[in-house]
């Protein structure tokens, strides 16, 4: 096998550490990423959960903005869960005035979709290009994709709503399957960085 993925996450705000754990997990080599020059020395990246609106102020404060999209724009692989969905939305609903977002995928997102109805509950999930059986869902105060555009790929579905797509090197997921010790996700991710090389 050739040299393992190196795979950032970033470490703006959020939860981190679950993510570095499921991606060693699926034999990548994982690392927090805070600053443009840490952004640099990565294949990849994962945007974990956490606030979407915080961790957007802090990409600014850190100057990390416009690094990020320019390597999304690259054609960088990235991962984004939840709020990590959010910030690759090309179009965001819900958020608030001053959001900025990286964009990445061609959707329209609404945040807390699923969190006027319920905080956080847990689903299993048919996700398209894992066997295995479904995957384990979890959901807190998550988003929906609202609609998608032609170059994008629904995986899964949940109660009629969008919770995964992928368009070309960029993923995302409404929910959290870093928190369920199931590595499916991280693995199929790990999967398209190898891919791309
Ligand atoms: N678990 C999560 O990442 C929640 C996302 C949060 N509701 C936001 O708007 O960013």
């Amino acid at each position: 096998m050739n040299n393992p993925p190196v795979i950032g996450v970033l470490a703006l705000q959020g939860d981190v550490r679950e993510h570095l754990i499921a991606l060693a997990a699926a034999d990548a080599v994982a690392r927090p990423v805070r600053r443009p020059e840490e952004l640099a020395e990565v294949d990849a990246l994962v945007i974990p959960g956490g606030e979407s609106t915080t961790m957007s102020k802090l990409a600014v404060l850190f100057g990390m903005l416009e690094p990020l999209r320019e390597r999304v724009r690259g054609g960088m692989p990235v991962y984004g869960t939840c709020a990590g969905m959010i910030m690759l939305a090309d179009k965001l609903l819900d958020g608030r005035e001053d959001q900025e977002t990286l964009g990445g995928i061609d959707m329209i997102v609404r945040r807390n979709a699923f969190g006027r109805q319920n905080e956080s509950f847990e689903a299993s999930i048919d996700f398209a290009g894992i066997d295995g059986g479904p995957v384990e869902g979890v959901f807190i105060r998550a988003p929906w994709v609202e609609s998608v555009g032609a170059e994008v790929r629904v995986l899964a579905t949940y109660d009629g709503h969008t919770v995964a797509v992928r368009q070309g090197n960029v993923l995302a997921t409404s929910f959290h399957p870093e928190l369920t010790g199931d590595d499916r996700v991280h693995a199929y991710f790990v999967d398209m960085v190898r891919a791309g090389r």
